[in-house]
């Protein structure tokens, strides 16, 4: 089997309102995600999907809604900020972990990718010594 990856970056704040500690406060990460594709065989361009492609589909599909937003679970404590502010927020119906950005991340590709490719691995980078992983095993 064949894979191709490529590496996006988007910045964003967060909280994890249920945190015990120092990330129940607002604070900002800049992400970092690996996109890896799987096929038996290249098409015939001689690609898996043209990275461009690739490129297009996770700026619609996932960049367009995390970069430079505020993330926040939709919760009583969190509409209350929102009330305070005209920031431009992603409501999201968990705490952003990297663990529910990763599923939200591969519920949007699956089902925006080419049938020709599967979605075969994300990695995505919350600060540089902490990441997450969500790999497709049949
Ligand atoms: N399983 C998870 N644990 C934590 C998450 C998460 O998404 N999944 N997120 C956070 C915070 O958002 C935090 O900003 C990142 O945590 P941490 O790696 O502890 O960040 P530090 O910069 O403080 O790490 P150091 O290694 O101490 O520099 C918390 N937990």
């Amino acid at each position: 089997m064949l894979s191709i990856t490529k590496e996006f970056r988007f910045e964003a704040a967060h909280r994890i309102s249920n945190h015990g500690g120092d990330c129940k406060n607002l604070h900002g990460h800049s992400y970092i995600l690996y996109v890896t594709v799987s096929a038996e065989e290249p098409d015939e361009q001689d690609m898996l999907i043209d990275f461009k492609l690739l490129k297009s589909i996770v700026k619609e599909q996932v960049l367009n809604h995390f970069d430079h937003v505020l993330i926040l679970k939709r919760n009583k404590p969190n509409e209350a900020l929102q009330a305070l502010t005209d920031q431009k927020i992603c409501w999201f119906e968990h705490e952003p972990t990297v663990e529910r950005m990763l599923l939200f991340i591969r519920d949007a590709l699956i089902h925006a990718l080419p049938t020709t490719v599967q979605l075969y691995k994300l990695k995505l980078y919350e600060t540089a010594s902490s990441f997450g992983e969500w790999e497709n095993k049949p």
